[in-house]
């Protein structure tokens, strides 16, 4: 892995502990301990900068049995040679009451001229939390000394935070929350998925020289979008773009009942990139989307068959009235035209069944499934799947995708998108400005653009006798979710609040990406 990827892809912290065996029986313990705590020292004295001088401040660090203990006494060490009053804390003892801890690291610190306590001074300006890492088993209960930090000290963890399943992000008995966690070897996906992520503050994955031996395969990594995947994933239009090239999206969405759903995902498609939309719903959604959309195309049943790179079902369908002849609309039009995409938002995620997504997957239809938490229970019960039910987020995704053979987009403050290989990604540029209602259905409308933009870049080259170079689909997904967190902040930044304006902000931030592209010169889809 190398340097630039350890920011953009997270491991299982198992996996890093896999990793470091090898090197481990190589004799390179100490120096990746010296390089993991050389790390942990320079970004406790950049937080230190921050609030004024480095000399002259109190560190503490509360210290475990393990390595993880190790880091913080060598990191100490190296913080009391820049004039920190060093003070470490153990947090185990023999029965003789001695100190369980690293004995080397300990020695280290005591010949810098660090010293031990029995508590976190009260003049600490900053804790290192060292008690646990990827070693941490069974159910933590914190120690006294964890519990009583000095009001204003930033927490600084060492790797994970201690408390914190480093694999799953589950939180087993008691954890200790941080305000940044420093973690070696590679980022681990407990800090980014579950509680973990919201334990952990900001991570700052640092390079020990792990890159060869860290896992390659996709469903073993969890990649996070960024712009430059995104801008891979859904490329500016190319200079001799017309509209059907540029993807076709069909939105089956809306009823009388629900008729704003129909707007914002049309607008959310048209806002993302897409070349055409055409609504298929009923007359008093069609003439609202008219209204806001004259360039839409609307009828009661859609495109012909043969011209949708891609459907959006499921937004403000009434479940009480129609909802399930549109659905079974849109899954015959499929089946005219396999190839192309599907999302299923909202009523469409209470109708799908196993034997639809079954006949989808044969027939080679890439499906995204977008459920938020309560949905995504639902599904889980009415869908169930071996493994589906576990704790951990990201295996339960894995183990519901694989066997449904769908792409599933879980919404929340953080969003998971996870394809039946296994492959995922991560976008955490959301935030809460984006909890309002009908922020999903632009998002529906954007998946719809980014893949029908992918399905008609693959027919093209396909016809010009290209092999079409294929983006995963949950890369496509994460990347129409990236660009709607970006979206969000954009527009909270400008002070708008409402789901309305959300669109329009998601334009902007997709002509942003295109526009940057083209300033690098890389991008021409
Ligand atoms: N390997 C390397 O070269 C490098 C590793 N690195 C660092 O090492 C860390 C991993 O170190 P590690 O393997 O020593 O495990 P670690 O997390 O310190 O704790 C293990 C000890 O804690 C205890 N314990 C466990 N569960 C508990 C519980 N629930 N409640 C209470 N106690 C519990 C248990 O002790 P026991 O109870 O068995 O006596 C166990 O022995 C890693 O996160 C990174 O920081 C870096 O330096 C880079 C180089
Ligand atoms: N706290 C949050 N931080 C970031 N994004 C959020 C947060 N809460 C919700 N979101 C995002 O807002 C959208 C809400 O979608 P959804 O629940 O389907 O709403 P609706 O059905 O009303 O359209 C999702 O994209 C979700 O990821």
């Amino acid at each position: 892995m190398s340097v630039e990827e350890l920011r953009r892809v997270a491991v299982a912290g198992s996996a890093v502990r896999a990793a470091e065996a090898p090197l481990l029986a190589a004799g390179r313990g100490p120096a990746m301990m010296r390089d993991a705590a050389w790390a942990l020292a320079e970004h406790a004295a950049a937080l230190l900068r921050a609030r004024g001088p480095v000399a002259g401040t109190t560190v503490a660090a509360l210290v475990g049995p393990g390595n993880n203990g190790g880091d913080a006494l060598f990191a100490l060490a190296f913080l009391r040679r820049r004039g920190v009053a060093a003070v470490a804390v153990p947090v185990r003892h023999d029965d003789d009451g001695a100190p369980r801890w690293h004995a080397e690291g300990w020695a280290a610190l005591r010949a810098a001229g660090g010293r031990r306590a029995d508590a976190v001074p009260a003049a600490a300006a900053l804790v290192i939390d060292g008690m646990l890492g990827t070693g941490f088993a069974g159910e933590l209960t914190l120690p006294p000394a964890a519990r009583a930090l000095p009001r204003d000290a930033v927490v600084l963890a060492c790797d994970v935070p201690s408390g914190v399943d480093a694999d799953t992000g589950e939180v087993r008995g008691e954890a200790l929350r941080a305000d940044a966690t420093v973690t070696f070897g590679a980022l681990k996906t407990g800090l980014l998925v579950g509680e973990g992520a919201a334990l952990a503050g900001e991570v700052h994955p640092v390079d020990i020289g792990l890159g060869p031996q860290l896992p390659t395969s996709p469903a073993a990594r969890l990649r996070l979008a960024d712009e430059a995947a995104v801008r891979a994933a859904h490329p500016a239009p190319a200079p001799d773009a017309h509209k059907y090239t540029r993807g076709l999206v069909a939105v089956a969405a809306g009823s009388p009942r629900y008729p704003g759903a129909a707007v914002l995902s049309c607008s959310g498609a048209l806002h993302a990139g897409a070349g055409m939309v055409h609504h298929a719903g009923p007359e008093a959604t069609r003439d609202r989307v008219l209204a806001e959309h004259p360039e839409a195309l609307v009828s009661t049943e859609g495109p012909a068959p043969d011209r949708a790179d891609a459907w959006v079902a499921g937004p403000g369908l009434d479940t009480q009235d129609d909802a399930r002849r549109r659905w079974e609309g849109v899954l015959s039009a499929l089946a005219e035209r396999p190839e192309a995409a599907l999302v299923a938002d909202a009523s469409a995620l209470e109708l799908v069944t196993a034997a639809q997504l079954r006949a989808l997957r044969e027939a080679g239809t890439p499906v995204v499934l977008t459920p938020h938490a309560g949905e995504w229970a639902r599904l889980r019960e009415r869908l169930p799947a071996d493994g589906a039910d576990a704790a951990d987020p990201l295996a339960a995704l894995r183990a519901w995708s694989a066997a449904h053979g769908a792409t599933v987009l879980l919404k929340g403050p953080r969003t998971l998108t996870v394809q039946p290989d296994g492959e995922a990604w991560l976008v955490a540029d959301g935030g809460p400005e984006l909890a309002m209602g009908g922020t999903g259905d632009v998002l529906a409308g954007a998946l719809g653009a980014v893949l029908a933009a992918d399905v008609a870049r693959r027919s093209r080259a396909r016809r010009a006798g290209q092999a079409p170079g294929p983006v995963p689909t949950a890369a496509l997904a994460a990347a129409a979710a990236w660009l709607h967190a970006r979206a969000g902040a954009e527009q909270a930044r400008a002070g708008r609040l409402t789901t309305r304006t959300l669109p329009a902000a998601l334009g902007a931030v997709t002509a942003r990406l295109w526009r940057a592209g083209d300033e690098d010169g890389r991008t021409r889809g």
